[in-house]
Protein backbone atom coordinates (compact mmCIF):
# COMPACT_ATOMS: atom_id res chain seq x y z
CA UNK A 1 0.00 0.00 0.00
CA UNK A 2 1.49 3.66 -0.98
CA UNK A 3 -0.13 6.83 -0.04
CA UNK A 4 -0.42 9.37 -2.88
CA UNK A 5 2.58 11.16 -1.48
CA UNK A 6 4.22 8.26 -0.72
CA UNK A 7 3.63 7.57 -4.79
CA UNK A 8 4.75 10.90 -5.79
CA UNK A 9 8.35 9.78 -4.14
CA UNK A 10 8.67 6.75 -5.74
CA UNK A 11 7.84 8.35 -8.97
CA UNK A 12 10.45 11.16 -8.72
CA UNK A 13 12.96 8.32 -7.73
CA UNK A 14 12.48 6.95 -10.74
CA UNK A 15 12.38 9.75 -12.75
CA UNK A 16 16.23 9.93 -11.19
CA UNK A 17 16.81 6.96 -12.47
CA UNK A 18 16.06 7.81 -15.69
CA UNK A 19 12.71 6.26 -16.14
CA UNK A 20 10.66 9.61 -16.35
CA UNK A 21 6.69 10.37 -15.48
CA UNK A 22 6.12 10.47 -19.24
CA UNK A 23 7.15 6.67 -19.79
CA UNK A 24 5.17 5.79 -16.63
CA UNK A 25 2.24 7.70 -17.99
CA UNK A 26 1.91 5.56 -20.98
CA UNK A 27 2.73 2.13 -19.13
CA UNK A 28 -0.37 3.43 -17.45
CA UNK A 29 -2.21 4.30 -20.12
CA UNK A 30 -1.61 1.01 -21.57
CA UNK A 31 -2.84 -1.04 -18.65
CA UNK A 32 -6.24 1.23 -18.23
CA UNK A 33 -6.88 -0.04 -22.12
CA UNK A 34 -6.09 -3.37 -21.14
CA UNK A 35 -9.04 -3.35 -18.81
CA UNK A 36 -11.36 -1.66 -21.02
CA UNK A 37 -10.78 -4.35 -23.48
CA UNK A 38 -11.65 -7.14 -20.67
CA UNK A 39 -14.75 -5.13 -19.79
CA UNK A 40 -15.96 -4.30 -23.24
CA UNK A 41 -17.30 -6.06 -26.85
CA UNK A 42 -15.77 -5.11 -29.94
CA UNK A 43 -17.91 -1.62 -31.28
CA UNK A 44 -19.16 -0.85 -27.52
CA UNK A 45 -19.15 2.73 -26.97
CA UNK A 46 -16.61 3.81 -25.10
CA UNK A 47 -16.04 7.07 -23.15
CA UNK A 48 -13.07 8.50 -21.92
CA UNK A 49 -13.84 11.54 -19.12
CA UNK A 50 -10.37 13.30 -18.74
CA UNK A 51 -9.46 15.86 -16.32
CA UNK A 52 -6.91 18.57 -16.35
CA UNK A 53 -4.06 17.03 -14.43
CA UNK A 54 -1.96 13.56 -14.95
CA UNK A 55 -5.03 11.30 -14.11
CA UNK A 56 -6.80 12.75 -17.09
CA UNK A 57 -3.03 12.90 -19.18
CA UNK A 58 -3.09 8.44 -18.02
CA UNK A 59 -6.90 8.31 -19.98
CA UNK A 60 -5.81 10.57 -22.95
CA UNK A 61 -2.60 7.54 -24.00
CA UNK A 62 -5.42 4.79 -23.23
CA UNK A 63 -7.54 6.23 -25.93
CA UNK A 64 -4.79 5.41 -28.70
CA UNK A 65 -4.96 1.85 -27.49
CA UNK A 66 -8.82 1.80 -28.48
CA UNK A 67 -8.90 2.35 -32.41
CA UNK A 68 -11.41 -0.71 -32.38
CA UNK A 69 -13.80 0.70 -30.05
CA UNK A 70 -16.89 4.11 -30.52
CA UNK A 71 -14.51 6.39 -29.08
CA UNK A 72 -15.29 9.51 -27.36
CA UNK A 73 -13.10 11.60 -25.90
CA UNK A 74 -13.84 14.23 -23.02
CA UNK A 75 -11.56 17.06 -21.39
CA UNK A 76 -13.17 19.10 -18.61
CA UNK A 77 -11.76 22.32 -19.20
CA UNK A 78 -10.07 24.05 -21.93
CA UNK A 79 -6.92 22.69 -23.68
CA UNK A 80 -5.08 25.53 -22.19
CA UNK A 81 -6.20 24.76 -18.63
CA UNK A 82 -4.10 21.07 -18.74
CA UNK A 83 -1.98 21.65 -16.28
CA UNK A 84 1.15 19.68 -16.54
CA UNK A 85 3.02 19.36 -19.54
CA UNK A 86 3.05 15.18 -20.34
CA UNK A 87 -0.79 15.38 -20.16
CA UNK A 88 -1.19 18.12 -22.83
CA UNK A 89 1.58 16.55 -24.81
CA UNK A 90 -0.97 13.41 -25.01
CA UNK A 91 -3.78 15.51 -25.49
CA UNK A 92 -1.67 17.37 -28.14
CA UNK A 93 -1.41 14.20 -29.97
CA UNK A 94 -4.88 13.17 -30.02
CA UNK A 95 -5.57 16.46 -31.66
CA UNK A 96 -3.21 15.81 -34.32
CA UNK A 97 -4.24 12.56 -34.83
CA UNK A 98 -7.46 13.50 -35.17
CA UNK A 99 -9.11 11.48 -32.36
CA UNK A 100 -12.68 12.17 -31.61
CA UNK A 101 -12.12 14.57 -28.71
CA UNK A 102 -14.39 17.23 -27.17
CA UNK A 103 -13.80 19.74 -24.65
CA UNK A 104 -16.22 19.92 -22.04
CA UNK A 105 -16.34 24.36 -20.83
CA UNK A 106 -18.42 24.36 -18.01
CA UNK A 107 -20.84 21.85 -15.96
CA UNK A 108 -23.91 22.43 -17.80
CA UNK A 109 -22.24 21.66 -21.62
CA UNK A 110 -21.49 18.00 -20.03
CA UNK A 111 -23.15 15.44 -21.81
CA UNK A 112 -22.35 11.77 -21.06
CA UNK A 113 -24.73 10.24 -23.66
CA UNK A 114 -25.30 6.39 -23.19
CA UNK A 115 -21.92 4.56 -23.62
CA UNK A 116 -21.29 1.25 -22.59
CA UNK A 117 -17.83 1.64 -20.67
CA UNK A 118 -16.79 5.12 -18.94
CA UNK A 119 -13.64 5.80 -18.22
CA UNK A 120 -13.32 7.89 -15.35
CA UNK A 121 -9.49 9.97 -15.76
CA UNK A 122 -11.16 13.36 -13.87
CA UNK A 123 -8.95 13.12 -10.43
CA UNK A 124 -6.15 10.89 -9.25
CA UNK A 125 -3.58 11.46 -6.41
CA UNK A 126 -3.73 15.46 -6.74
CA UNK A 127 -7.44 15.03 -5.33
CA UNK A 128 -8.17 17.78 -2.23
CA UNK A 129 -11.99 17.68 -0.55
CA UNK A 130 -15.08 16.93 -2.41
CA UNK A 131 -15.58 17.12 -5.99
CA UNK A 132 -15.86 20.67 -7.58
CA UNK A 133 -17.34 21.73 -10.66
CA UNK A 134 -17.45 20.64 -13.58
CA UNK A 135 -16.36 17.06 -11.95
CA UNK A 136 -19.24 17.11 -9.50
CA UNK A 137 -21.14 16.98 -12.36
CA UNK A 138 -19.60 14.93 -14.52
CA UNK A 139 -19.59 12.42 -11.45
CA UNK A 140 -23.37 12.22 -10.93
CA UNK A 141 -24.05 11.32 -14.16
CA UNK A 142 -21.50 8.61 -14.17
CA UNK A 143 -23.07 7.25 -11.50
CA UNK A 144 -26.76 7.88 -12.63
CA UNK A 145 -26.25 5.96 -15.83
CA UNK A 146 -25.91 2.47 -16.74
CA UNK A 147 -22.64 2.38 -18.22
CA UNK A 148 -19.68 0.27 -16.59
CA UNK A 149 -16.83 2.76 -14.68
CA UNK A 150 -13.83 2.04 -14.82
CA UNK A 151 -11.52 4.49 -12.75
CA UNK A 152 -8.08 5.40 -13.41
CA UNK A 153 -5.73 5.06 -10.18
CA UNK A 154 -8.72 6.13 -7.59
CA UNK A 155 -12.51 6.65 -8.04
CA UNK A 156 -12.33 10.37 -8.56
CA UNK A 157 -13.11 12.03 -5.47
CA UNK A 158 -10.88 9.46 -3.14
CA UNK A 159 -8.59 11.06 -0.89
CA UNK A 160 -5.37 8.73 -1.57
CA UNK A 161 -3.37 10.01 1.06
CA UNK A 162 -6.29 9.36 3.85
CA UNK A 163 -8.55 6.69 2.11
CA UNK A 164 -11.13 9.31 2.60
CA UNK A 165 -14.25 8.85 0.00
CA UNK A 166 -15.63 12.69 -0.90
CA UNK A 167 -19.88 12.52 -0.72
CA UNK A 168 -20.11 13.31 -4.54
CA UNK A 169 -17.20 11.27 -5.54
CA UNK A 170 -17.39 8.41 -8.60
CA UNK A 171 -18.95 5.33 -8.02
CA UNK A 172 -16.71 2.61 -9.47
CA UNK A 173 -17.47 -0.19 -11.05
CA UNK A 174 -13.74 -1.60 -11.24
CA UNK A 175 -10.41 0.52 -10.68
CA UNK A 176 -7.17 -0.12 -12.41
CA UNK A 177 -4.09 1.20 -10.07
CA UNK A 178 -0.72 1.76 -11.06
CA UNK A 179 2.11 0.27 -9.44
CA UNK A 180 0.82 -0.37 -5.78
CA UNK A 181 -2.74 -0.26 -4.19
CA UNK A 182 -3.41 2.71 -2.63
CA UNK A 183 -5.32 3.81 1.22
CA UNK A 184 -9.19 3.40 0.59
CA UNK A 185 -9.18 0.90 -2.74
CA UNK A 186 -9.51 -2.38 -0.21
CA UNK A 187 -12.78 -0.82 1.35
CA UNK A 188 -14.58 -0.13 -1.91
CA UNK A 189 -15.46 -3.69 -2.34
CA UNK A 190 -15.16 -3.93 -6.32
CA UNK A 191 -12.45 -5.42 -8.45
CA UNK A 192 -9.17 -3.43 -8.46
CA UNK A 193 -6.49 -4.16 -11.01
CA UNK A 194 -2.78 -3.40 -9.55
CA UNK A 195 -0.99 -2.22 -12.81
CA UNK A 196 3.21 -2.71 -13.12
CA UNK A 197 3.97 0.50 -14.73
CA UNK A 198 7.64 -0.29 -15.02
CA UNK A 199 9.00 1.61 -12.07
CA UNK A 200 11.95 -0.46 -11.17
CA UNK A 201 12.37 -1.93 -7.56
CA UNK A 202 15.32 0.47 -7.55
CA UNK A 203 13.08 3.67 -7.52
CA UNK A 204 11.80 2.43 -3.66
CA UNK A 205 15.13 0.82 -2.61
CA UNK A 206 17.24 3.58 -3.26
CA UNK A 207 17.23 7.29 -1.49
CA UNK A 208 17.06 9.76 -4.65
CA UNK A 209 15.99 13.28 -4.94
CA UNK A 210 12.32 12.18 -4.92
CA UNK A 211 12.49 11.49 -1.29
CA UNK A 212 13.40 15.14 -0.73
CA UNK A 213 9.88 15.74 -2.00
CA UNK A 214 9.05 14.69 1.56
CA UNK A 215 10.67 18.09 3.03
CA UNK A 216 7.84 20.52 3.51
CA UNK A 217 8.11 24.13 6.10
CA UNK A 218 4.92 25.45 6.52
CA UNK A 219 4.78 29.28 5.83
CA UNK A 220 2.45 30.11 8.87
CA UNK A 221 5.09 27.98 10.98
CA UNK A 222 6.57 29.49 14.41
CA UNK A 223 10.00 29.54 15.97
CA UNK A 224 10.09 25.92 17.09
CA UNK A 225 7.61 24.23 14.65
CA UNK A 226 10.27 23.33 12.66
CA UNK A 227 12.35 21.08 15.55
CA UNK A 228 14.57 21.94 18.41
CA UNK A 229 17.41 19.73 18.65
CA UNK A 230 19.55 19.11 21.68
CA UNK A 231 23.30 17.71 21.29
CA UNK A 232 24.84 16.34 24.08
CA UNK A 233 28.45 15.98 23.55
CA UNK A 234 31.87 17.11 23.47
CA UNK A 235 34.45 16.72 26.69
CA UNK A 236 37.69 15.24 25.02
CA UNK A 237 36.78 16.65 22.09
CA UNK A 238 34.97 20.37 21.28
CA UNK A 239 34.53 20.39 17.18
CA UNK A 240 32.14 17.43 17.37
CA UNK A 241 29.34 18.95 18.94
CA UNK A 242 29.71 22.19 17.39
CA UNK A 243 29.81 20.36 13.42
CA UNK A 244 26.43 18.55 14.78
CA UNK A 245 24.62 20.88 16.17
CA UNK A 246 25.30 23.56 13.29
CA UNK A 247 24.56 20.92 10.77
CA UNK A 248 21.40 20.45 12.31
CA UNK A 249 20.98 24.60 12.08
CA UNK A 250 21.62 23.99 8.45
CA UNK A 251 19.00 21.10 8.18
CA UNK A 252 16.51 23.80 8.89
CA UNK A 253 15.96 22.89 12.70
CA UNK A 254 15.04 26.20 14.86
CA UNK A 255 16.67 25.99 17.90
CA UNK A 256 19.78 23.81 18.66
CA UNK A 257 20.78 23.72 21.83
CA UNK A 258 24.07 22.39 22.60
CA UNK A 259 24.74 20.32 26.39
CA UNK A 260 28.25 20.11 27.18
CA UNK A 261 31.07 20.02 30.24
CA UNK A 262 31.28 23.38 31.40
CA UNK A 263 35.33 23.57 30.63
CA UNK A 264 34.54 23.64 27.06
CA UNK A 265 31.10 25.55 26.81
CA UNK A 266 33.43 28.84 25.86
CA UNK A 267 35.35 26.48 22.97
CA UNK A 268 32.16 25.43 21.85
CA UNK A 269 30.33 28.64 21.22
CA UNK A 270 33.22 30.52 19.87
CA UNK A 271 33.05 28.33 16.89
CA UNK A 272 29.31 29.96 16.19
CA UNK A 273 27.29 32.49 17.72
CA UNK A 274 24.07 30.63 16.44
CA UNK A 275 24.35 27.71 19.00
CA UNK A 276 23.20 28.18 22.62
CA UNK A 277 25.02 26.22 25.09
CA UNK A 278 24.37 24.18 28.26
CA UNK A 279 26.71 23.62 30.24
CA UNK A 280 26.99 20.95 33.34
CA UNK A 281 29.71 20.94 35.75
CA UNK A 282 33.36 19.23 35.06
CA UNK A 283 35.16 18.16 32.32
CA UNK A 284 33.23 15.02 31.24
CA UNK A 285 29.82 13.86 31.29
CA UNK A 286 29.13 11.53 34.20
CA UNK A 287 26.22 9.58 35.68
CA UNK A 288 25.24 12.96 38.10
CA UNK A 289 24.26 14.77 35.31
CA UNK A 290 21.62 13.17 33.71
CA UNK A 291 19.03 13.94 35.85
CA UNK A 292 18.72 17.41 34.07
CA UNK A 293 19.82 16.55 30.71
CA UNK A 294 16.78 13.56 30.97
CA UNK A 295 14.53 16.73 31.65
CA UNK A 296 16.08 19.13 28.62
CA UNK A 297 16.13 16.09 26.50
CA UNK A 298 12.48 15.83 26.91
CA UNK A 299 12.04 19.49 26.20
CA UNK A 300 13.20 18.94 22.71
CA UNK A 301 12.13 17.35 19.77
CA UNK A 302 15.22 15.13 19.18
CA UNK A 303 18.50 14.86 21.28
CA UNK A 304 21.53 14.10 19.46
CA UNK A 305 24.03 11.70 21.70
CA UNK A 306 27.35 11.09 21.50
CA UNK A 307 29.84 13.55 19.69
CA UNK A 308 32.84 14.32 20.97
CA UNK A 309 31.59 12.47 24.44
CA UNK A 310 34.73 10.24 24.62
CA UNK A 311 34.65 6.81 26.41
CA UNK A 312 35.60 7.32 29.74
CA UNK A 313 33.72 5.41 32.03
CA UNK A 314 31.74 7.61 33.56
CA UNK A 315 30.52 9.22 30.46
CA UNK A 316 29.50 5.26 29.22
CA UNK A 317 27.42 4.87 32.35
CA UNK A 318 25.87 8.19 32.26
CA UNK A 319 25.08 7.32 28.41
CA UNK A 320 23.42 4.14 29.50
CA UNK A 321 21.20 5.57 32.56
CA UNK A 322 20.04 8.70 29.80
CA UNK A 323 19.40 6.12 27.26
CA UNK A 324 17.18 3.98 30.05
CA UNK A 325 15.52 7.42 31.04
CA UNK A 326 14.88 8.95 28.20
CA UNK A 327 11.67 8.48 25.82
CA UNK A 328 11.54 10.84 23.34
CA UNK A 329 13.65 10.32 19.76
CA UNK A 330 17.55 10.34 19.60
CA UNK A 331 20.13 10.03 17.10
CA UNK A 332 22.86 8.04 18.88
CA UNK A 333 26.66 8.19 17.54
CA UNK A 334 30.59 7.82 18.44
CA UNK A 335 31.02 6.38 21.45
CA UNK A 336 27.18 6.54 22.90
CA UNK A 337 27.18 3.27 20.33
CA UNK A 338 28.71 1.01 22.16
CA UNK A 339 26.03 1.52 25.53
CA UNK A 340 22.99 0.59 23.17
CA UNK A 341 22.70 -2.87 23.06
CA UNK A 342 22.85 -3.33 26.94
CA UNK A 343 20.41 -0.68 27.60
CA UNK A 344 16.93 -1.12 28.27
CA UNK A 345 15.03 2.03 26.80
CA UNK A 346 11.46 3.63 25.40
CA UNK A 347 13.09 6.19 23.64
CA UNK A 348 13.04 5.59 19.47
CA UNK A 349 16.66 5.36 18.71
CA UNK A 350 18.56 6.27 15.33
CA UNK A 351 21.95 4.86 15.41
CA UNK A 352 24.50 5.90 13.12
CA UNK A 353 27.41 3.79 12.68
CA UNK A 354 30.02 2.79 10.37
CA UNK A 355 30.95 -0.78 10.17
CA UNK A 356 33.15 -0.94 12.28
CA UNK A 357 31.44 0.47 15.44
CA UNK A 358 28.20 -2.01 13.68
CA UNK A 359 30.33 -5.15 14.68
CA UNK A 360 31.29 -3.25 17.85
CA UNK A 361 27.59 -2.96 19.12
CA UNK A 362 27.16 -6.76 17.95
CA UNK A 363 25.94 -6.39 14.17
CA UNK A 364 27.45 -8.09 11.31
CA UNK A 365 28.79 -6.76 8.28
CA UNK A 366 29.59 -7.90 4.86
CA UNK A 367 31.24 -6.88 1.58
CA UNK A 368 28.47 -7.16 -0.71
CA UNK A 369 26.15 -4.10 -0.19
CA UNK A 370 23.10 -6.07 -0.28
CA UNK A 371 24.65 -9.03 2.08
CA UNK A 372 25.06 -6.20 3.87
CA UNK A 373 21.37 -4.45 3.66
CA UNK A 374 19.80 -7.80 5.08
CA UNK A 375 22.41 -8.02 7.89
CA UNK A 376 21.40 -4.75 8.91
CA UNK A 377 17.82 -5.36 8.29
CA UNK A 378 17.98 -8.27 10.87
CA UNK A 379 19.96 -6.07 12.87
CA UNK A 380 17.63 -3.54 12.93
CA UNK A 381 15.18 -5.45 13.98
CA UNK A 382 16.64 -8.02 16.79
CA UNK A 383 17.36 -4.38 18.91
CA UNK A 384 14.09 -2.86 17.51
CA UNK A 385 15.62 0.69 16.55
CA UNK A 386 16.29 2.03 13.54
CA UNK A 387 20.29 2.05 12.16
CA UNK A 388 22.16 4.23 9.27
CA UNK A 389 25.15 2.11 8.84
CA UNK A 390 27.59 4.31 7.43
CA UNK A 391 29.80 3.74 3.73
CA UNK A 392 30.06 3.66 0.65
CA UNK A 393 26.40 2.27 0.40
CA UNK A 394 24.86 3.70 3.46
CA UNK A 395 22.26 0.98 3.98
CA UNK A 396 19.53 2.47 6.70
CA UNK A 397 16.93 0.04 8.20
CA UNK A 398 14.24 -0.19 10.95
CA UNK A 399 13.85 -3.60 10.31
CA UNK A 400 10.74 -3.35 7.93
CA UNK A 401 11.98 -1.45 5.76
CA UNK A 402 15.70 -1.04 4.32
CA UNK A 403 16.77 1.90 2.06
CA UNK A 404 20.29 1.84 0.50
CA UNK A 405 21.69 5.77 0.30
CA UNK A 406 24.66 6.00 -3.02
CA UNK A 407 25.75 9.59 -2.86
CA UNK A 408 29.39 10.35 -1.29
CA UNK A 409 32.83 9.94 -2.09
CA UNK A 410 36.48 8.92 -0.71
CA UNK A 411 36.90 12.55 0.55
CA UNK A 412 34.44 12.04 2.95
CA UNK A 413 36.26 9.43 5.10
CA UNK A 414 37.76 12.89 6.87
CA UNK A 415 37.07 12.81 10.40
CA UNK A 416 33.78 15.08 11.57
CA UNK A 417 31.67 14.17 8.82
CA UNK A 418 29.95 12.16 10.84
CA UNK A 419 29.00 14.64 13.58
CA UNK A 420 27.65 16.61 10.25
CA UNK A 421 25.57 13.56 9.58
CA UNK A 422 24.23 12.84 12.83
CA UNK A 423 22.94 16.62 13.31
CA UNK A 424 21.36 16.55 10.16
CA UNK A 425 19.52 13.35 10.78
CA UNK A 426 18.65 15.09 14.26
CA UNK A 427 17.00 17.95 12.60
CA UNK A 428 15.21 16.13 10.25
CA UNK A 429 14.30 13.69 12.61
CA UNK A 430 11.93 16.22 14.45
CA UNK A 431 9.78 16.74 11.48
CA UNK A 432 9.84 13.13 9.70
CA UNK A 433 9.69 9.63 10.83
CA UNK A 434 13.22 8.01 11.92
CA UNK A 435 13.67 5.85 8.82
CA UNK A 436 12.98 8.93 6.70
CA UNK A 437 15.01 11.58 8.15
CA UNK A 438 18.22 9.00 8.44
CA UNK A 439 17.57 8.38 4.51
CA UNK A 440 17.41 12.02 3.14
CA UNK A 441 19.93 12.63 5.82
CA UNK A 442 22.64 10.29 5.09
CA UNK A 443 21.78 10.85 0.89
CA UNK A 444 21.66 14.46 1.40
CA UNK A 445 25.29 14.81 3.15
CA UNK A 446 26.56 12.43 0.30
CA UNK A 447 25.34 15.03 -2.15
CA UNK A 448 26.81 18.06 -0.43
CA UNK A 449 30.08 16.14 -0.30
CA UNK A 450 29.50 15.32 -3.96
CA UNK A 451 29.49 18.68 -4.89
CA UNK A 452 32.41 19.94 -2.66
CA UNK A 453 34.59 17.08 -4.15
CA UNK A 454 33.21 17.95 -7.66
CA UNK A 455 33.85 21.71 -7.04
CA UNK A 456 37.90 21.43 -5.32
CA UNK A 457 38.45 17.66 -5.54
CA UNK A 458 39.61 16.15 -2.34
CA UNK A 459 41.03 17.70 0.79
CA UNK A 460 37.95 18.00 1.58
CA UNK A 461 37.04 19.32 5.84
CA UNK A 462 33.85 18.72 7.49
CA UNK A 463 33.46 22.32 7.77
CA UNK A 464 33.00 22.52 3.94
CA UNK A 465 29.38 20.55 4.65
CA UNK A 466 28.00 22.97 6.13
CA UNK A 467 26.89 25.45 4.19
CA UNK A 468 25.69 23.22 1.38
CA UNK A 469 23.42 21.56 3.14
CA UNK A 470 20.45 23.61 2.40
CA UNK A 471 20.94 24.00 -1.12
CA UNK A 472 21.08 20.10 -1.43
CA UNK A 473 17.62 19.52 0.76
CA UNK A 474 15.74 22.76 -0.62
CA UNK A 475 16.64 24.09 -3.91
CA UNK A 476 15.84 20.57 -5.71
CA UNK A 477 15.16 20.46 -8.73
CA UNK A 478 12.02 18.39 -9.50
CA UNK A 479 10.73 16.94 -13.21
CA UNK A 480 7.74 18.55 -14.03
N1 LIG B 1 2.69 8.89 -9.47
C1 LIG B 1 2.91 8.14 -10.53
O1 LIG B 1 3.73 7.28 -10.54
C2 LIG B 1 2.18 8.37 -11.73
C3 LIG B 1 0.94 8.98 -11.70
N2 LIG B 1 0.25 9.25 -12.80
C4 LIG B 1 -1.12 9.66 -12.71
O2 LIG B 1 -1.11 10.96 -12.21
C5 LIG B 1 -2.15 11.11 -11.28
C6 LIG B 1 -1.90 12.28 -10.40
O3 LIG B 1 -1.83 13.39 -11.24
P1 LIG B 1 -1.83 14.91 -10.73
O4 LIG B 1 -1.62 15.76 -11.92
O5 LIG B 1 -0.88 15.03 -9.60
O6 LIG B 1 -3.26 15.11 -10.10
P2 LIG B 1 -4.74 14.80 -10.63
O7 LIG B 1 -4.75 14.50 -12.06
O8 LIG B 1 -5.30 13.79 -9.72
O9 LIG B 1 -5.54 16.15 -10.34
C7 LIG B 1 -4.94 17.40 -10.38
C8 LIG B 1 -5.94 18.49 -10.77
O10 LIG B 1 -7.14 18.38 -10.06
C9 LIG B 1 -7.52 19.62 -9.51
N3 LIG B 1 -8.30 19.37 -8.29
C10 LIG B 1 -7.82 19.09 -7.07
N4 LIG B 1 -8.84 18.87 -6.22
C11 LIG B 1 -9.99 19.01 -6.93
C12 LIG B 1 -11.39 18.90 -6.62
N5 LIG B 1 -11.79 18.63 -5.37
N6 LIG B 1 -12.29 19.09 -7.58
C13 LIG B 1 -11.90 19.40 -8.83
N7 LIG B 1 -10.59 19.52 -9.21
C14 LIG B 1 -9.67 19.33 -8.27
C15 LIG B 1 -6.21 20.31 -9.28
O11 LIG B 1 -6.37 21.69 -9.25
C16 LIG B 1 -5.40 19.84 -10.47
O12 LIG B 1 -5.61 20.62 -11.60
C17 LIG B 1 -2.21 9.78 -10.61
O13 LIG B 1 -3.41 9.58 -9.93
C18 LIG B 1 -2.02 8.84 -11.80
O14 LIG B 1 -3.25 8.63 -12.42
C19 LIG B 1 0.90 9.14 -14.13
O15 LIG B 1 0.41 8.02 -14.78
C20 LIG B 1 2.41 8.97 -14.06
C21 LIG B 1 2.78 7.95 -13.01
K1 LIG C 1 -9.81 8.74 -11.44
Amino acid sequence: MLTGSEMGVVDENAAALGVPRKQLMESSGHAVARAVRTLADSGDQVTIVAGRGNNGGDALVTARFLDEYDLRVLLLGRPDAISTAIARENWDALERAEYPTETVKDATAFDLGNPDIVVDAMLGTGIAGDLREPEATAAAAMNEGDATVLSVDVPSGLDAETGQLADNAVDADHVVTFHDTKPGLPDLDVPVTVADIGIPDAAELFVERGDLTRLERDPASHKGDNGEVLVVGGGPYTGAPALAAQAALRAGADLVRVACPAVVAREIQSYSENLILRPFDGDHLAPPHVDRLTELAAAHDTLVLGPGLGDADATLEAVGDLLAAFEGTAVVDADALSVVPDTDTSAELICTPHQGELRGMGGETADDWRERADLVESFASEIGQTLLVKGPYDIISDGERTRVGRTGNPGMTVGGTGDVLAGVTGALACVQDPIDAAAIAAYAVGSVGDRVVDDRGYGLVATDLLDGIPQVLWQRETET
